[in-house]
C-alpha cells in the first residue's frame, strides 16, 4: 500500500523527473499544493475562522463573492506571490490578470485558478475544492499580457484540483496519469495515497441539475429521458442521480468510480453558453478526464480543442465514462443531422411543388 511508503507530493514530482527538467513547474505546484493547505485549514475551522457569509463583493461574472472565495484568492496570491515560478496569474475572483514580479525575473509559467470551487455549499458545511491549470509562459522579456492566457486546452502541462471534503485531497496531472493525494493532517504533507486514476468506462449514475429541465436543448432532454427509463427504456438498465453542486466533489466521484456530469448549454441565460468556466474549470477538468481515460466535451467538441477567446468565458461541460459521453455526442451529432435535413427536405418539396 503506497500510503505506507508515504510517497508525499514534493518526492513525487522529483520522482517524475520535473525537477531537473523543469524546476519552476515543481515550484509552481508546490506552492499550490501550499495555497491548497491554507484554504484546508481555514475551511476546516468554519465559522470559527469567520468564513461563512458574504462581504456584499461581487465578481466579474456578477457573482456574489462569498468570504471564502475572496480569503482562498488571496490563499493562492500569497503562495505564488515571490516564489519566482509564475509570471501571472487568472483567477475567477478577479476581474483582470494579475502580475507576478519576483525582482526583474519573471517565471516560466503563468497560472490560472478557482480558488474556491462549489461557494454555495460553504455556508452548509458541504465539500468544495480549488481547481487550476498551468500553461507555459512565452513572453519572457515583456509584461504578461491577457493575450497570453487565452490558450488551447492542448497547452496546459499540468492541471489539478484539491478537494476539502472530510479529508482534504490534491488530484493532480502532469501528462503522464492522474494521482491522488490524502492531506496528512500530523505531517502537514500531501501524500501519495490514489496512483494512476482511471475513470471507469461503463457507468450508470449521472449528475445534472434536473431544475434546469425546462432549459435543456433537444439532445439533453432525450439523453437524460434514456437515463430515466431506466431498465426498461432503450438504455436497458436503471440510473442513479448524484449532485454535489462542486464540480470538483462531482469530478472526483467520478474518477473514483466512474458516472457522467452534465452541465449543458441551456436557454437559461441566453448570453452564456454554459455555467462553467473554460480557463479555470472546463479546461482541467478536460485535462484530467483526458488522462485518466474519460471524455469531456461541450457536446458537439472535445473541451481540450477549445482556444479560449475570454479570460472567463464560459463553456458547456460534459464529462466522464466514455461510454455515456459518447452516447451525448451521438445524440447531438443525430440532433445537428436532422436540423441540416429538415430545410434540405422541406426545400426539395418546395422545388417538387
Ligand atoms: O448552482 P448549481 O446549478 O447547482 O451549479 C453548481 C455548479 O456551479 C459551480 O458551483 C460553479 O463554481 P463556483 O462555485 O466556483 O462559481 C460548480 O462547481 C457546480 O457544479
Ligand atoms: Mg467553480
Ligand atoms: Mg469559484
Amino acid at each position: 500500500m503506497l500510503a505506507i511508503d508515504r510517497t508525499t507530493l514534493a518526492q513525487f514530482l522529483v520522482e517524475e523527473g520535473l525537477s531537473g527538467e523543469a524546476p519552476a513547474l515543481v515550484g509552481l505546484i508546490l506552492d499550490v499544493a501550499q495555497a491548497c493547505k491554507t484554504i484546508a485549514k481555514l475551511i476546516a475551522m468554519g465559522q470559527l475562522a469567520g468564513i461563512h457569509g458574504y462581504n456584499g463583493d461581487i465578481n466579474v461574472q456578477g457573482e456574489t463573492q462569498a468570504r471564502l472565495d475572496l480569503l482562498s484568492n488571496e490563499a493562492f496570491l500569497r503562495a505564488t506571490e515571490r516564489t519566482g515560478h509564475a509570471s501571472a496569474l487568472a483567477s475567477e475572483e478577479m476581474e483582470e490578470i494579475h502580475r507576478l514580479t519576483n525582482g526583474r525575473a519573471r517565471g516560466p509559467f503563468l497560472l490560472v485558478f478557482d480558488p474556491l470551487d462549489g461557494s454555495s455549499n460553504i455556508d452548509t458545511n458541504g465539500t468544495v475544492g480549488s481547481i487550476f491549470s498551468i500553461v507555459p509562459y512565452s513572453g519572457q522579456g515583456r509584461e504578461p499580457e491577457t493575450l497570453d492566457f487565452l490558450c488551447s486546452g492542448r497547452d496546459q502541462v499540468v492541471a489539478g484540483y484539491a478537494l476539502y471534503g472530510p479529508a482534504t485531497m490534491f488530484v493532480l496531472t502532469v501528462g503522464k496519469g492522474v494521482h491522488g493525494f490524502t492531506l496528512d493532517p500530523l505531517l502537514g504533507d500531501f501524500v501519495l495515497t490514489h496512483p494512476h486514476l482511471r475513470v471507469a468506462p461503463v457507468t450508470a449514475e449521472f449528475a445534472i441539475n434536473a431544475s434546469n429541465r425546462r432549459f435543456w436543448e433537444p439532445p439533453i432532454h432525450a439523453y437524460v429521458n434514456e437515463l430515466l427509463a431506466g431498465a426498461t427504456g432503450p438504455r436497458g438498465k436503471d440510473y442513479n442521480m448524484r449532485w454535489i453542486a462542486a464540480l470538483v466533489a462531482d469530478c472526483h466521484r467520478i474518477l473514483l468510480r466512474g458516472g457522467i456530469y452534465l452541465y449543458p448549454r441551456d436557454t437559461k441565460t441566453p448570453v452564456r453558453p454554459g455555467r462553467l468556466r473554460l480557463l479555470y474549470e472546463g479546461a482541467p477538468i478536460a485535462m484530467i478526464m483526458d488522462q485518466a481515460g474519460g471524455r469531456c466535451i461541450t457536446g458537439t467538441e472535445n473541451v481540450l480543442d477549445l482556444t479560449a477567446t475570454e479570460l472567463h468565458q464560459r463553456v458547456p461541460l460534459i464529462f466522464g465514462s466514455r461510454e455515456e459521453v459518447d452516447r451525448v455526442e451521438a445524440l447531438h451529432q443525430e440532433h445537428t443531422l436532422k436540423a441540416i435535413e429538415t430545410p434540405l427536405f422541406q426545400r426539395r418539396g418546395l422545388f417538387r411543388d
